[in-house]
């Protein structure tokens, strides 16, 4: 049971050619205010590499998306996860500090989790226990429940998109399948990975939106306390003949306020799934924590600091009231970043 089951890639998109040197921003050895040091990993599209801001030391990751290999769509979804990324502060979730773009390249500098992948923690540690589980999932439910109270769904929770910073906290990654939702109205997008994609994706069915990351929860749940997927199959037919009939096994170990809250995630019809609210107060959750509820409305947003503010004005000679300004504007530039630096450090 404990064998941690293989990555599950979210969507098969075309590989483009290595070597295409079109671009003269890909290898670079720094941008802006920023050295590059190594790559911490490789997507189809965008590439990240760990950076060292050079005014701050401190370490940053750097996703370089190359302009060139994308299409009118592609890029209007960079520009939406871009806009997404601005409105998230949130501790479990990465941060944003600073969006270069020149007319090939889009170079956005965020938070680096030095801890890797959730995924790549449960391959090397095995499950969790509750006690953990419960821990690193408590982080995970305020911050999708800070998204949906922002009207942002994520679409491709999994546990190969949840890092861990150098304290093991848990930093929710990767809104490329991200988008708003309105309550009233449907969405069609078939996003995410098979085996954390809920019954009424499989099915082409249009949904409201959170009913979709909910579902990923309870998969990452399971995940969490077993070390294995709930749902699997050799191919895609399988794994959704395996998610719609929606049964899965519980381990003898598992606790019933377990078993109970899994139950209360894997539903298969959406309309009778439950909902974030309903599940702030559930009994595992909550056991070990009755004197503190998960905070769903815990804003980072980022107020002035004057400490900081006085140390960029004499140390940078940076005008005040420009810095102040460009904090109010929600502005991502090469000063504002030296205070976001500075302040989430
Ligand atoms: C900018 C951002 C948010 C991002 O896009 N990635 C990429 C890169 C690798 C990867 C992945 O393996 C899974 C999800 C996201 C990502 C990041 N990876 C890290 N740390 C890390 C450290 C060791 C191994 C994997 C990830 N920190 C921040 C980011």
């Amino acid at each position: 049971m404990s064998a941690v089951p293989a990555k599950s890639s979210s969507s098969s998109r075309p590989r483009k050619d290595k070597d295409d040197t079109s671009n003269p921003d890909i290898n670079l050895a720094s941008i802006g205010n920023y050295v590059f040091q190594k790559t911490v990993g490789e997507g189809n599209f965008a590439k990240v590499k760990l950076a060292k801001h050079k005014l701050t030391g401190v370490e940053v990751a750097v996703k370089i998306i190359d302009k060139t290999t994308l299409d009118e769509k592609k890029l209007s979804k960079l520009y939406r996860e871009v806009r997404i990324m601005k409105l998230l502060h949130h501790p479990n979730i990465v941060k944003l500090y600073e969006v270069i773009e020149t007319k090939y390249t889009v170079f956005l500098v965020m938070e680096y989790a030095s801890g890797g992948e959730l995924y790549d923690y449960l391959v090397v540690h095995g499950k969790m226990k509750e006690k953990e589980a419960r821990a690193k999932f408590r982080q995970i439910l305020s911050a999708v429940s800070y998204c949906h109270k922002k009207r942002v769904i994520h679409r491709d929770l999994k546990a190969e998109n949840l890092l861990l910073d150098a304290n093991l906290d848990i930093k929710i990654a990767d809104f490329g399948f991200s988008n708003y939702f309105d309550p009233d109205s449907k969405l069609d997008t078939f996003c995410g990975s098979p085996p954390y994609a809920a019954p009424e994706l499989f099915q082409g069915r249009r949904y409201t939106g959170p009913e979709v990351d909910i579902w990923s929860l309870g998969v990452i749940l399971y995940v969490l306390t077993t070390g294995c997927l709930p749902f699997d199959g050799k191919n895609l037919q399988e794994m959704r003949e395996s998610v719609c009939r929606g049964k899965y096994r519980i381990p003898f170990y598992l606790s019933d306020y377990c078993e109970k809250l899994l139950r209360k995630f894997l539903v298969r019809d959406p309309y009778k799934r439950a909902g974030l609210e309903m599940l702030i107060d559930d009994a595992w959750i909550n056991e070990g924590h009755a004197d503190s509820p998960i905070s769903t409305d815990v804003s980072q947003k980022v107020e002035e600091n004057e400490a900081i503010i006085r140390l960029m004005v004499q140390k940078y000679s940076l005008d005040r009231d420009v810095l102040i300004q460009k904090l109010k504007d929600n502005v991502y530039d090469e000063v504002s970043s030296i205070y976001y630096l500075l302040y989430y450090e």
